[in-house]
């Protein structure tokens, strides 16, 4: 409970000629290169699509899709939102037209407060289950994207928050000293998975992971820079303009070229987690349900309540 307690209070504190001469003929995959001149059939064109938690603007120009996780109060992460996330994320993934993607946040303050902690608690081992069977399943699409992914980071983002920003190629922060991200589940009385552990540490090496994890660390912006949590701090209306000049970057490499060594540095952590998807849902549910676990998750959630009294 001290450490519950304690977690809300803490705030840690390739491209040249070679890539000019490819960028016509690149293709995403199967996909047909998006040509950089414009005629007048393609200029302006966009176009939006809205599920009730996730808005997305694709500029049919660019190729750059960008996706406004928009699920009141703080973006945290439902079964629901998971699943509008996820159709969503294959929707772009499958559109020729869809090479890069910007994941921000359409909630003030907050990119994603994380996992669902109502999802986790007093719920049934089958829901659970089906539960942890998307958030893996989320992990999946986004680590494993080919497009480019650019996490736009407005606001706080902890725990599965941190998550998803992680999975991305590149991290944009809003500098913003009340904003943290971080990997904070020990503070919470839970354990973050071994995939999450590997997500972390591909990120940011092993020691700062053991210390971050443990301690379960959430970093102001310009902390997560120094530890490389982060890839960028900016100002905050400055994170989508960041976001969109980075991914142009990103897209101005040789497509198959970066997708390849894109898998290529992913592909253990991936496997690993694929190969072993029905023993993570059978942990993850043995642990959620037990009493101490579902106490500790009853503490976090009323000293969340407090802190808004
Ligand atoms: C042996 C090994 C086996 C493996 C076992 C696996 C174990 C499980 C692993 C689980 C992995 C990941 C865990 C998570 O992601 S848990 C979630 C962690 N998230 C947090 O700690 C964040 C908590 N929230 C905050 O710190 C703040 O809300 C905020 C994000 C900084 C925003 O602050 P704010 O002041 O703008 O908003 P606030 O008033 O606090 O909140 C508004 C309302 O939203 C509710 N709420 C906040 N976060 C969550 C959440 N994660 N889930 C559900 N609800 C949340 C909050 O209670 C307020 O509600 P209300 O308006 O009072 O009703």
């Amino acid at each position: 409970m001290m450490a519950v307690r304690s977690c809300l209070g803490v705030k840690f504190g390739v491209s040249g000629l070679l890539s000019q001469l490819t960028s016509s003929t690149r293709h995403h995959g199967s996909r047909p290169c998006v040509s950089p001149i414009l005629t007048p059939q393609h200029r302006n064109t966009s176009s939006s699509s809205t599920s009730s938690k996730v808005k997305v603007d694709l500029d049919q120009n660019t190729g750059v899709a960008v996706m406004h996780m928009q699920s009141p109060p703080v973006n945290s992460l439902s079964l629901d939102f998971i699943t509008e996330l996820c159709i969503s994320l294959e929707k772009l993934e499958m559109d020729k037209g869809c090479r890069g993607l910007i994941i921000t946040s359409s909630q003030p303050k907050v990119f994603s407060a994380g996992l669902d902690i109502l999802e986790m608690y007093g719920k049934s081992p089958e829901r659970c289950g089906e539960f942890w069977k998307s958030v893996q399943e989320l992990w999946l699409k986004l680590y494993s994207s080919n497009m480019v992914t650019i996490a736009a980071v407005n606001g706080s983002s902890p725990a599965g928050g941190c998550l998803m920003a992680l999975t991305c190629d590149y991290r944009i922060m809003a500098d913003n000293p009340a904003y943290s991200i971080g990997l904070n589940e020990t503070q919470l009385g839970i354990v973050a998975p071994f995939w999450f552990k590997d997500t972390l540490m591909n990120t940011i090496g092993l020691r700062n992971s053991e210390m971050a994890l443990q301690l379960g660390l959430l970093y102001k912006p310009q902390d997560a820079l120094k530890v490389g949590l982060v890839d960028q701090v900016v100002p905050e209306d400055q994170v989508l303009p960041a976001a969109v000049k980075s991914v142009n970057k990103w897209l101005a490499v040789p497509e198959h070229a970066r997708q390849i060594t894109k898998s290529m540095m992913r592909k253990s952590t991936i496997d690993r987690l694929t190969s072993n998807r029905e023993a993570d849902i059978q942990n993850f549910v043995s642990f959620i349900t037990r009493e101490s676990i579902q106490k500790s998750l009853r503490g976090y959630m009323e000293l969340l309540k407090q802190k808004k009294a």
